[in-house]
């Protein structure tokens, strides 16, 4: 309910937007380094960092060297990072069976974090599309994205995260059951502390396409995902997506993308109460990058005013390829 208001002049708003003390008193919300995941990109070999054409300012980190950014990201702040494995080609297969190798480049990666950074939360990717030569997040048989079986190796990829010391398992496949499947498994195993932060509304999204290239997944890509991930027009879906994931155990739901998809963040932190976090996806940051390249838009400016955005919407806190950049500017 909204409180009455005096007329003008007795009512000024501007008297609330005089100066930036008054200014910082009556402002709604904040948003700091705590409030995100920062999202890294891992590939093989040593000491080696390789740019993201289709992402200005994204690398392809080698396992030592994402330890060392995990602890500078730690450093200024930021609890938790995302692992997503550029895996060689020649370890994609029909079965997926790196998924679950414990010494794949993401479960090494979680060791090297873990060991480097014990207080950092290690997020880690549960699908099946960078180890699969059909490209998707899930098992093809007779070009169907078949649902059970793919579950069935989503835990053993899961179990092997959280073997290697994953925090939270980011189930980012959009199979039915696969939360509750998950989550009995884990606790089965004796992993009773690790989150599930389920991407519960995954939208069938053209602003993948850069993640796609940084993770080697593009030319794999047989097909599109709109069999698994939602249609965009649909946001009733998304809470009933949400209640059901949360009902089979998971601790933190996923918006994503972001930008474009504000309404369910609301609608989801509204209905559910949930710790509810947004993906601000690959192709939302290359626009903004692109944009602030070409002199376009002020690009820091424009960063902030995004991530405030999810803030603002109801989200605890937000996946960004701008973590670093962004907690440099806010602890500065
Ligand atoms: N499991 C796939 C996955 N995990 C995260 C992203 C996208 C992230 C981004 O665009 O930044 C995708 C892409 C897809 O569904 O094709």
């Amino acid at each position: 309910m909204l409180p009455a208001q005096a007329p003008f002049p007795a009512a000024r708003f501007r008297r609330a937007r005089q100066s930036d003390a008054i200014r910082s008193l009556v402002r709604e919300n904040t948003l700091t380094p705590a409030d995100f995941i920062w999202p890294v990109f891992v590939r093989d070999g040593e000491g080696m960092e390789e740019p993201v054409p289709s992402m200005p300012g994204v690398l392809r980190r080698s396992v030592d060297r994402v330890a060392d950014a995990a602890r500078d990201a730690y450093a200024m702040g930021i609890p938790a990072i995302c692992l997503f494995p550029y895996t060689d080609p020649s370890l994609k297969t029909a079965d997926c069976a790196e998924a679950w190798n414990p010494d794949n480049l993401s479960n090494r990666a979680t060791r090297a974090i873990k060991d480097a950074v014990p207080g950092m939360a290690v997020m880690t990717d549960v699908a099946l599309d960078p180890y699969n030569i059909d490209g998707h997040d899930g098992f093809v048989e007779n070009g169907e994205i078949v649902n059970d079986r793919t579950v069935e190796a989503l835990v053993k990829q899961a179990l092997s995260q959280a073997d290697a010391g994953a925090d939270i398992i980011g189930p980012s496949d959009m199979m039915d059951g696969r939360i509750g499947a998950l989550r009995q498994a884990l606790e089965a195993a004796g992993h009773n502390n690790v989150m599930l932060l389920s991407y519960a509304a995954k939208y069938a999204s053209a602003f993948y396409g850069p993640f796609r290239d940084a993770v080697g997944a593009s030319g794999a890509l047989k097909g599109d995902k709109k069999s698994y991930q939602m249609d965009p027009a649909n946001s009733d879906e998304a809470l009933r997506l949400v209640a059901r994931d949360l009902n089979e155990g998971a601790d933190m739901v996923m918006i994503k993308p972001g930008m474009p998809y504000l309404d369910i963040c609301q609608r989801v932190k509204a209905r559910f109460g949930a710790p509810t976090f947004a993906y601000q996806v690959s192709g939302e940051y290359a626009m903004i990058q692109a944009a602030a390249q070409n002199g376009w838009v002020d690009g820091e400016r424009v960063m902030l005013e995004s991530l405030m955005g999810f803030k603002r919407a109801g989200c605890d806190g937000v996946l960004t390829y701008f973590a670093p950049e962004a907690a440099r500017i806010l602890n500065a």
